[in-house]
């Protein structure tokens, strides 16, 4: 693969949306599923390219052929139409591929429902369901959190995927968030291989294409993704992407990290997680007011010594019961 290959497949995408009319937006629509299915199959072209040269003649997974409509350089592929193995130890690596992903997956412990959790206790409380940011999991569920916020990321939130995995391990009943900055959909994958039930995509990172490309992995795996705005305009590009079910809106700046609760107000969806700067029951009241029906709370429940007392404080009640 080569940059020209690159630009022309990103020039591809962009293209018709300069055009108006539903009949574009069908074509844009039927576009970007083709450009989703050329990124999937480049990758695993590239990894074969590489591979050819350094003179490695396996490949290591089949070309199963681009979209309809691409019209690539890579001759290899014409050549090898129906994705027949060459021989016998490409036929072997072909199927060592689909078995080495497939069994970390199969050790991973099954996934649970997130939404319905929050669903659940939503309608039980009358209260937005409550997706802890944990340090002691089993306090938290405990003290009546609907789900639990694990965070993964080592450097800046001394998080951890071990942590992930241990509290998945020490029998935890609530679905797990893997609270992590995803760039790439390997991440997704080993979020789920921990445990983890659901997982955070930042709009503010990820482009369209991808939050779709991970949405489908996450839907393949059992994973719910949360997918989250900080605002209008990362909401309305959300609300335009097929298959999400579940949208948070973040109160925190990402960029200065400054909160602000009345960020909630361009909510637009039902299914809507406020997240962060959250430590009244005012400030429950307030997005709960603007349609609220889960909140994601780190801070003002982490600094009390006792979860479930935090939690009755923030809510103003106790939500355990
Ligand atoms: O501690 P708080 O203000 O209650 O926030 C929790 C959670 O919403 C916040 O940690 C968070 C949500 N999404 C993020 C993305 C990046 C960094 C942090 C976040």
């Amino acid at each position: 693969m080569n940059l020209h290959t690159l630009n022309r497949f990103s020039v591809r995408v962009q293209q018709p949306e300069s055009k108006v009319g539903s009949a574009t937006v069908l074509a844009v629509r039927e576009e970007e599923a083709n450009a989703l299915q050329v990124k999937e199959w480049e990758v695993g072209m590239l990894q074969n390219e590489l591979a050819a040269s350094q003179g490695i003649r396996i490949r290591r997974r089949p070309p199963t052929g681009p979209p309809l409509h691409y019209v690539g350089p890579f001759e290899f592929h014409v050549q090898n139409e129906g994705g027949t193995p060459r021989n016998i130890l490409e036929e072997i690596i072909w199927h060592k591929d689909m078995e080495v992903s497939q069994k970390s997956l199969e050790n991973a412990p099954p996934s649970r429902d997130f939404i319905a959790a929050l669903r659940e206790a939503n309608l039980k409380t009358g209260l937005p369901g409550l997706i802890a940011e944990v340090e002691i999991a089993q306090a938290y569920e405990r003290g009546g959190a609907a789900c639990l916020s694990v965070l993964t990321d080592e450097k800046f939130f001394k998080g951890s995927f071990e942590n992930l995995e241990a509290i998945r391990k020490a029998g935890v009943k609530c679905p797990l968030l893997c609270k992590e900055f995803v760039m790439d959909s390997w991440q997704i994958y080993y979020a789920r291989i921990k445990g983890a039930d659901a997982i955070l995509l930042i709009a503010a990172v990820l482009p369209d294409l991808d939050i779709r490309y991970m949405v489908k992995i996450c839907k393949m795996l059992g994973l719910a993704a949360l997918v989250e705005v900080h605002d209008e305009r990362e909401m309305d590009r959300v609300l335009g992407i097929e298959g999400i079910e579940l949208i948070g809106i973040n109160n925190r700046n990402l960029e200065t990290f400054e909160v602000d609760i009345s960020n909630t107000s361009f909510l637009k969806e039902s299914e809507v997680v406020g997240e962060s700067g959250l430590f009244t029951p005012d400030d429950i009241a307030y997005v709960q007011e603007a349609g609220v029906k889960a909140v994601l709370v780190g801070e003002s429940i982490v600094k009390q010594s006792d979860p479930g007392k935090g939690i009755t404080g923030l809510f103003g009640k106790d939500i355990s019961l």
